[in-house]
């Protein structure tokens, strides 16, 4: 049976902004098992990245309220104080993000970079770098040796973003947030990224929380997926549940949208309307307003989570009209 690694349980994320509260993450719950790639996908602003934010507590501005549970291998690391969350951060769940640059220091060589992440294994100098070349050689890094030496300026996009997985695979964590980790690249450089991620699933059993509105991606890579809209989740199942049999009506019109050929580079296309502004925090559902099959119900009372299978579920009010068109 699969292990359950990661489990978020009613998370919610309020941002204190001028007029009150923006409910930027609302009751989300979902599970990662050992092993499994994960992906969240949604439009811009739907809270992807808070998400991430909030499971290693890198919400810098602490402006944020966050409530319910954030199990990692059991236990509840969002009551973690910051000195035990540290054991964690990096060691046992790694991030990458979508612009490497931001997260590698301009004044050290990568290498060094990478081989201070095994220095903190207590194992010697030599002994790091050579394990910062043997890593380097599994993400692909050309040219290995004299690129360990590079700096990250010296480095093209494509490079950087191996460096960020070298440095995550330096520690084998348990977990890998990737955060839109192929955004930033070409179409053949996101190939060649997507293979290492997936070659890390499958050497270490890394689960990965793959953070993207490309359902390209999703396709290509995932397990499993939640899809999110205005900061809930509205629908997750297994990659063949969202694809093949899509309940909710958002996901429904997401996938009208990619049309048949294009549907595995398809990125997410618009959908008339526009997201209801949330600090208002009105009851009811948030797709509402957008919502082809709204009733009055929808605007009242927030939708309740419906199982499809043990693996699909959807918060919709519309059960009978959303099956049909399903
Ligand atoms: N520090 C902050 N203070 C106030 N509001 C914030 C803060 N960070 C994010 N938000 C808001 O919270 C909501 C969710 O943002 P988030 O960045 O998590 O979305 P996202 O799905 O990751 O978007 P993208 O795909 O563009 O990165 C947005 O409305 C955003 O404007």
């Amino acid at each position: 049976m699969s292990e359950e690694l990661l489990r978020l349980n009613k998370l919610c994320v309020n941002y204190k902004v001028k007029d009150g509260y923006l409910s930027a993450v609302k009751n989300v719950s979902f599970s990662i098992n050992k092993g499994e790639i994960f992906a969240i996908v949604g439009e811009s602003g739907c809270g992807k990245s808070t998400i991430a934010h909030s499971i290693l507590r890198l919400l810098t501005e602490h402006n944020e309220i966050i409530k319910g549970n954030i199990f990692f291998n059991g236990e509840d690391i969002n009551k973690y104080i910051d000195r035990q969350l540290e054991g964690i951060r990096g060691r046992e769940i790694g991030m990458i993000f979508q612009n490497p640059l931001d997260s590698l220091n301009p004044v050290y060589t990568t290498g060094y970079q990478v081989a201070e992440g095994i220095i903190l294994d207590k194992v010697s100098k030599k002994e790091a770098w050579n394990r910062v070349i043997k890593i380097y050689n599994d993400v692909k890094m050309p040219d290995a040796k004299k690129n360990a030496y590079s700096f990250p300026h010296e480095l093209s996009g494509g490079m950087r973003q191996r460096v960020m997985i070298a440095m995550m695979l330096a520690r084998t964590p348990q977990l890998l947030i990737a955060d839109e980790p192929t955004t930033a690249l070409d179409v053949t450089i996101e190939a060649q990224i997507l293979n290492i991620i997936k070659n890390l699933r499958d050497k270490y059993n890394t689960a990965i929380m793959l953070i993207t509105h490309n359902f390209g991606l999703v396709a290509e890579v995932a397990d499993k997926v939640a899809v999110m809209y205005a900061g809930e989740v509205v629908e997750q199942g297994t990659v063949f549940d969202i694809f093949d049999n899509p309940k909710h009506p958002y996901t429904q019109l997401l996938m009208k949208s990619l049309p048949r050929k294009t549907k595995l580079e398809g990125r997410l296309q618009t959908i008339d309307g526009s997201v209801p502004r949330l600090t208002e925090n009105l009851p009811g559902c948030r797709f509402e307003n957008r919502c082809p099959y709204a009733v009055e119900l929808c605007k009242t009372e927030d939708p309740e989570e419906k199982m499809v299978t043990e693996s699909h579920s959807f918060s919709c009010h519309l059960e009978k009209v959303v099956m049909n068109n399903g």
